[in-house]
């Protein structure tokens, strides 16, 4: 394991924001599921992307990779059976493959690493047991036989838990042999994920009848169709540089779709309603920002930009509240631990609650020695905040970014961030 230093100093640059993880996610499997052939454009080989690539590949689907596309050949999908499924961390594939693995009757193998064993899939456990589906799983690690196959049902899904069940069920279902619906038992959480999720199967071909994201009709029978897509830009890792501009730094991103769907576009209005700007200039986007005050964020539709939005909240004048934050816990860690113990290690001062965090702004941080909690967005959440430091600061687990962008460290020296590499083993 490798630690950073990271000298203090104003980020200033261009960057181009990496494509977006889910949509990639989505638009591999929706092109694995079409009996043709798809190019996906603008792909970066994050694990999870990986992991995903991997996993239809599992199921017999080819896959040629090139430095930034794919070319995905889905005729041959559901044509291997005993497939063993590497998820690495990452909860969407785990959470996405498992009915899409048993859309045909499979014997499967999943595995994976970090907390994923123990992120929650009672959810999928539940259809399982009403479906006389085989399954046999080890606590807390990674470890999930499934064997059977998925029938067509009348779903009952909790909204409140993870949007990535709906997802999976949204992609498997059309393609069984009668017709289903899924009901939604609570509002929805993270509801800018099915939309994604919906506007992907759309452009595959795939109708769903959205009632409201109360339930969904999913008619049986139906075919992806191949089809050419670019990834765009992702709104989630974006949310770094907007925090960045907003606390003071001179980034402008380029790529951004300003019409995406996707949920977390709402950095943009969080910031804004904190009285920073957002402004669109030549090459981009740039957040402007002074004199912060604090507000209210709701965490339920937006949880993966909590932590970085907590930096600038942490600087803001005033008392913040992130509400509605329960499902922070069940990430690649628990995300409302460790924002809020990071952030006071930096000087911050964060309280934390059940589902959410009471934060008073302070006017700069300190510094201190971090830890990331193995976590992507807890270590590059670390580097935003430490451009408000006025000592260095060192954490630990710098490759952790890989899992969902692996550019990263390259991309903070390219605006001038100070790092230097700490290898622990020496
Ligand atoms: O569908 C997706 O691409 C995702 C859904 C969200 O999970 P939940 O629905 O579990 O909140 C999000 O946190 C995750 O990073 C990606
Ligand atoms: C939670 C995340 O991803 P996943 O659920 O796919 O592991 C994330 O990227 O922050």
């Amino acid at each position: 394991m490798t630690a950073v230093k990271i000298t203090p100093t104003k980020l200033k640059g261009i960057v181009q924001v990496p494509p977006s993880k889910s949509l990639a996610h989505r638009a591999i499997i929706c092109a694995s599921l079409a009996k043709g052939v798809s190019r996906i454009d603008n792909i970066e080989y994050s694990k999870d992307i990986q992991a995903t690539i991997k996993a239809m590949k599992s199921l017999g689907t080819k896959i040629e990779e090139f430095e930034n596309y794919l070319i995905i050949d889905g005729t041959t999908t559901f044509t291997k059976q005993n497939s063993e499924i590497d998820c690495e961390e990452s909860g969407s594939t785990l959470r996405f493959m498992i009915p899409i693995s048993i859309v045909e009757e499979n014997k499967v193998h999943f595995v994976g690493r970090g907390n994923l064993g123990k992120r929650p899939l009672d959810t999928f456990y539940e259809i399982f047991e009403r479906q006389n589906i085989g399954y046999m799983y080890k606590k807390d690690v990674l470890d999930l036989y499934v064997i059977g196959k998925l029938k067509p049902d009348h779903y009952i899904i909790p909204g409140n838990i993870s949007s990535q069940f709906i997802t999976g069920l949204l992609f498997a279902l059309p393609l069984l042999k009668g017709d289903s619906i899924i009901e939604i038992t609570s509002t929805l959480e993270s509801k800018g994920y099915i939309d994604l999720t919906l506007q992907m199967l759309s452009q595959y071909g795939i109708k769903i009848i959205n009632n409201d994201y109360k339930s969904f009709v999913v008619m049986g029978n139906q075919e992806y169709q191949a089809h050419d897509y670019r990834v765009e830009a992702d709104f989630s890792q974006a949310a770094f540089y907007l925090v960045a501009g907003a606390i003071g730094n001179d980034v402008v991103l380029t790529d951004l779709n300003l019409n995406s769907l996707q949920g977390d576009k709402a950095t943009l209005s969080i910031l804004e309603a904190m009285g920073a700007k957002i402004n669109v200039v030549s090459d981009g986007i740039k957040v402007t920002g002074e004199n912060l005050s604090a507000t209210q964020v709701d965490a339920s539709q937006c949880p993966d930009v909590i932590p970085v939005v907590s930096v600038a909240l942490a600087l803001a004048q005033g008392k913040s509240e992130v509400i509605n934050a329960k499902r922070l816990r069940i990430k690649e860690c628990d995300r409302i631990i460790a924002t809020s113990s990071q952030l006071n290690e930096l000087g911050g001062s964060v309280v934390e609650l059940s589902d959410s965090m009471t934060i008073r702004g302070v006017s700069e941080f300190v510094g201190g020695n971090c830890s990331s909690f193995a976590d992507h967005r807890i270590a590059m959440m670390l580097a935003i905040a430490t451009t408000r430091c006025n000592q260095s600061v060192i954490i630990d687990n710098m490759e952790c970014v890989e899992k969902s962008y692996p550019s990263f460290w390259e991309d903070y020296q390219s605006l001038g961030g100070i790092i230097d590499v700490i290898n622990m083993e020496e």
